[in-house]
This record gives C-alpha cells, structure tokens and sequence, in this order.
C-alpha cells in the first residue's frame, strides 16, 4: 500500500486530457483506475512496473502482468486508446523498440481476469508496417493438408511460414525437432499453457497440440505470411483471439478415398489410423459449422485443389515474392511530447538539430491496429509531419 499520487501529478488528465509525460513515472486514469506505468529503479533501463491505484477504494492493487515487459528509459509517454489500452512511447529508443501497449480491458484481458479472479494488464510490442492476415489450415488427418502447404512453400519460399506447433506425440520417421513440430513433454507444454504462452491448445487423437504465441509472432516478425496447420478446436479458438486470420477447411473427396490416403502414408498403427477414422467423422461436421471457416476446398485433385487454394490466397500469376517492405527505423530522443488527434498521435521531437529539420514530427497512425496481447499489436503507420504546411504527409509514409 502506498499513498495516492499527489493531485498535481494527476491534474491533467483529471480534466479529461489522458497525456501525461513525467519522465520515470506516467499515470492514465481509466475509469475509476490510474494506471501508474515507470520504472522502479529509474538510473537504470529496469523492466517497467505497472501499479494501479483504485479511486473507489482508495486502494493501491498490483495487477498480474503479462506479455514481455519493455525496458523503459527514464522519458516514455503515455496516451489511452479505446478506454482499453495504453499506449507507450519510449524515449531514447528507435521505432522497432518504442511503441508498446498495456492492455487494461480489452476482451483477453476480460478473459485473464476470470481465469486469475485477479487484476490483469499485458503487455504487447507495438510493430509498424503490415504482414498479410495468417492462414488457418484444417481437415481430417490424412487429407492432404501437408502436402497442399509443403507446395506454397516450395513455390512461395519468401511468402510464407509455417507456424511450428508444440506437440505431445511421438515424432514419425522424417520428422525433425523444431521444423515439423516441437515435441515436447506433457508436464512442460501444460505448465507453458498455464503461463499464458499458447495461442491455442486442444487434445487431438490422444495427444496434446498447440500453437505458441511466439510460433506465429516470428513468421510474422520475418515478415512473412503465417501458415498454422490445426484441428478444427484450435480453428475455432483462434476464431476467438485476436488473430485475424483467413480459415480453410480442407475436406476429401469421400470417406473411402480419406481412409485409403491414411493407410497409403503408412505412418501409423492400424490403432491410430481407426482412431483417426473415428475423429475425421466429427471434424467433417464441425467443419461445416456456421461462420467458422472461410472456404472449404475439397481435394480430389491435388493439383486442381492447390489451384483453387492459390486462388483463394490472391496468388495470381507473377506474384512470387512477399509484399510487405520492411519500415525505415526512426530515432526518438528522450525528449518528446504526444498529442492525440482521432486516431493518430502527434510526436513532436523538439528541437530541429536533433534531427533533421523536417524530421522532427511524426504522426502515429492508429487505424489500422490488428492482434494485441498475447501477441504483437501490428498495423502501426509512422508519417513523417512536414513543418511547413503543418499537416500528416502521406508521401512521406514511412512503411
Ligand atoms: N489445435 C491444434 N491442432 C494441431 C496443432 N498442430 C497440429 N494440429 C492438428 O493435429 C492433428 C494431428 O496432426 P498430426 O499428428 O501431424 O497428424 P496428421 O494430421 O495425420 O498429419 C491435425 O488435425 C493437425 O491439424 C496445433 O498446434 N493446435
Ligand atoms: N489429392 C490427393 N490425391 C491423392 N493423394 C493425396 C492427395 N493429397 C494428399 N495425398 C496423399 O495423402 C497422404 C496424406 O496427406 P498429408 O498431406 O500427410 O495429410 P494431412 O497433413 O492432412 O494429414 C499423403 O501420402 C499424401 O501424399
């Protein structure tokens, strides 16, 4: 327990204006909660502490904080968006380590809170530019799902990356550690979802699978287009996350030609191929659900099938590389203010012989913000502001 910040420290934003930039410590007032965000040993770049202090109660509470903490500088900024999330901009710090979120009651959040009956914030790396919208793969065992994706990445080798889950089944015959699956114990991969390090998880056939936050955050970080190969439970619960996702389901001609493929794979026991038999009957029907899969491509033949997949992906004729360009990297000094306007902030970085300048200003868009906590917050757009016509320059867009 400690004492309420002073009056003067919260003045501010008491009156409605949510920016407070105090150098070590920043306070935004959320409702009846002031989220009070600095460093603890302020000489140092210590990892960041979030306190809340409870205006009904007059209660100081330490929340339960997820996600990787930044480490701040002793300048950061702090703006609140949506009422669900704070976000901040560290000083001294270029643009791939500078804006971050702390999440205060986004649905995850909300989520966390009930699992933890606790109070919960998360943290979530803010990354500039865009990657193309992850693909969600599903289908019976045996299907063809593997193959169909081995065929994007031979030709797209660039454009796509596949998210290696972690699983609790015995590897087969050419499968590696670490490319096809992480095979991993029961008793670690349970105390990792436990931990909040899994985006999904579901029992299939008798052994634990899941994807980890981290397994499609680094397809993406190499800026290339996450492919996640799942049952139709792990579809549905990235379906609820924040991954905004295209899903396929990838269904086989007849049951008989299903079987025949699994037999002719020859990588199971007649015991596990009679037990994937039994599941593929449900996931045939689950895969039919209302609103949960985007396409359903039947895979009669393999190469029409991987035409139509291409189709779907917008994989026209001549396109071979990845889209996305990486963003320029930009300094911000320790000495900064910010400012909110709609949906984007203003960065101003004082003096004109830090940089460049017409280089001094920058506009944060925030409109197109996608993921969040557990994973990275994506879509940011950083502008350059030319000082002379004092408006966001869209030709100077920085991604
Ligand atoms: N929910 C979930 N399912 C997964 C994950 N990884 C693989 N699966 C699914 O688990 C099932 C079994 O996969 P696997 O053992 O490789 O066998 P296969 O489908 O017969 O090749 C398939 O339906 C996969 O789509 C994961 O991370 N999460
Ligand atoms: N369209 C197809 N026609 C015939 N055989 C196929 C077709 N697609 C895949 N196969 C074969 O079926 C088997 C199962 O395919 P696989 O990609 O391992 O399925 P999944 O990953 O869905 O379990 C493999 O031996 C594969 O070569």
């Amino acid at each position: 327990m400690g004492e309420a910040p002073a009056d003067s420290f919260l003045g501010d934003f008491l009156n409605g204006v949510d920016l407070k930039s105090k150098g070590q410590e920043t306070a935004i007032c959320v409702g009846s909660k002031i989220y009070v965000i600095g460093g603890a040993d302020i000489e140092s770049t210590s990892l960041v502490e979030v306190r809340i202090f409870d205006k009904s109660s007059g209660e100081w509470i330490n929340p339960i904080v997820l996600g990787t903490k930044p480490k701040l500088s002793n300048g950061h900024s702090a703006v609140l968006l949506n009422g669900d999330r704070i976000l901040v901009i560290k000083g001294n710090s270029n643009s791939d380590d500078c804006f971050w979120f702390l999440e205060v009651g986004t649905p995850f959040i909300g989520e966390q809170e009930r699992t933890y009956g606790n109070e919960v914030v998360a943290w979530s790396k803010g990354v500039l530019g865009n990657v193309e919208k992850p693909i969600v793969i599903s289908g019976p065992s045996g299907v063809g799902k593997g193959t169909l994706i081995s065929k994007l990445m031979i030709e797209f080798p660039s454009m796509f990356g596949f998210s290696v889950s972690h699983t609790t089944r015995a590897p087969r015959e050419k499968e590696q550690n670490g490319i096809h699956y992480h095979f991993s114990d029961r008793s670690v991969m349970e105390s990792d979802i436990k931990d909040g390090k899994f985006l999904e998880f579901a029992s299939v056939h008798g052994n634990l699978y899941g994807t980890s936050v981290e397994a499609v955050e680094v397809v993406a970080d190499a800026g290339k287009r996450c492919i996640l190969d799942i049952d139709v439970q792990g579809a549905r619960s990235v379906r609820a996350s924040s991954l905004d996702a295209i899903f396929i389901f990838i269904s086989p001609p007849s049951f008989e030609e299903l079987e025949k493929r699994l037999r002719a794979r020859a990588t199971e026991t007649e015991e596990q191929i009679q037990k994937r038999l039994r599941n593929a009957r449900a996931e045939l029907e689950q895969g039919k659900s209302a609103g949960l899969f985007d396409h359903i491509l039947v895979n009669d033949d393999l190469e029409s099938c991987y035409e139509n997949l291409k189709k779907i992906l917008g994989l026209t004729e001549g396109v071979k590389t990845a889209r996305k360009t990486y963003p320029e990297l930009v300094d911000l000094p320790m000495e900064h203010s910010v400012s909110k306007i709609d949906q984007k902030i203003l960065i101003n970085c004082g003096a004109a012989e830090y940089h460049k300048a017409s280089n001094n200003m920058y506009a944060l868009d925030l409109s197109l913000l996608k993921g969040g906590a557990p994973g990275r917050t994506r879509g940011l757009n950083l502008y350059v502001v030319n000082p002379s016509t004092d408006r966001v320059n869209g030709d100077n867009q920085l991604s």
